[in-house]
């Protein structure tokens, strides 16, 4: 679904992302590890065309995408849970997640499907709160419902368990693997909580100072030479 070929990104001299590659497929749950700073929000934000490329091709279902803009991205069907949230602090929790379906015309647009809140009951309780007033956590989980209302083909999760407690962590996990265990969805997840992400991927690629540095199935995840460039 998703294919990135040796793509190349700088921040000014700095030469961040080094001839990446790699690919995520419908169904599947590919997980992105590596330490701080290695690149991997950096690649993430290429993926959504936040960041420029310098070289390489980023493709989805067979289009070539890496000169669209963001929202060609995520019309196309791409949806991103950023690192830190980002959700509207003034607006309420309903109007947050209607952000979400701003691609969708008509009363499409209007109407939060309830499987939203079957997945996040809490959200349900907090319709008419302000999202700055929400925990980390519950932030966490409205982020990730307005990445769903779009009813996205990929969907992108930059480090969901950062600062999050314990038992929210159980949840994202638990929606992460509905997800998954769906079939028609196609999920990255960039995480440095080891077990978190081996728990639920089906493969994975290791970053390593902007260069991808080991990759492959679940069952290779625990091997030495992953661990070697992870904190675990
Ligand atoms: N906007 C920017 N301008 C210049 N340098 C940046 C910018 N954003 C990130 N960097 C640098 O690029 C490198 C990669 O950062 P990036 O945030 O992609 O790493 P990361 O692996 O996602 O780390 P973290 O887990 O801390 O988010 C770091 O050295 C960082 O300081």
């Amino acid at each position: 679904m998703l294919t990135v070929k040796n793509i190349d990104q700088y921040y000014g001299s700095s030469h961040t992302l080094k001839g990446v590659s790699m690919d995520v497929k419908r169904g599947e749950c590919m997980a992105l590890l590596g330490r701080n700073g290695v690149g991997k929000t950096t690649l993430l934000k290429c993926l959504m065309g936040v960041e420029n490329i310098r070289s390489g091709s980023i493709s989805f279902e067979d289009q070539e995408i890496s000169q669209f803009k963001p929202h060609m991205r995520a019309a196309l069907g791409m949806a991103y849970v950023p690192q830190g949230r980002e959700i509207f602090a003034r607006l309420t929790v309903e109007e947050n997640i209607l952000m979400g379906m701003a691609t969708k015309s008509g009363r499409q647009a209007k109407q939060i499907k309830e499987e939203i809140y079957d997945l996040f009951p809490i959200l349900k309780s907090m319709l008419h709160r302000r999202g700055g007033d929400l925990s980390g956590g519950q932030q966490q989980q409205l982020a990730i419902a307005r990445a769903l209302v779009a009813e996205p083909k990929l969907i992108i999760f930059d480090e969901p368990t950062e600062g999050i407690q314990p038992s929210i962590i159980k949840d994202i996990g638990r929606v992460i693997r509905l997800l998954r265990d769906r079939g028609d969805i196609a999920i990255l997840l960039c995480e440095q909580y080891f077990d978190f992400a081996h728990e639920l991927a089906d493969r994975f690629v290791v970053l390593s100072r902007g260069e991808v540095v080991a990759s492959g199935d679940r069952e290779a995840m625990d091997g030495d030479d992953v661990k070697r460039h992870l904190s675990v």
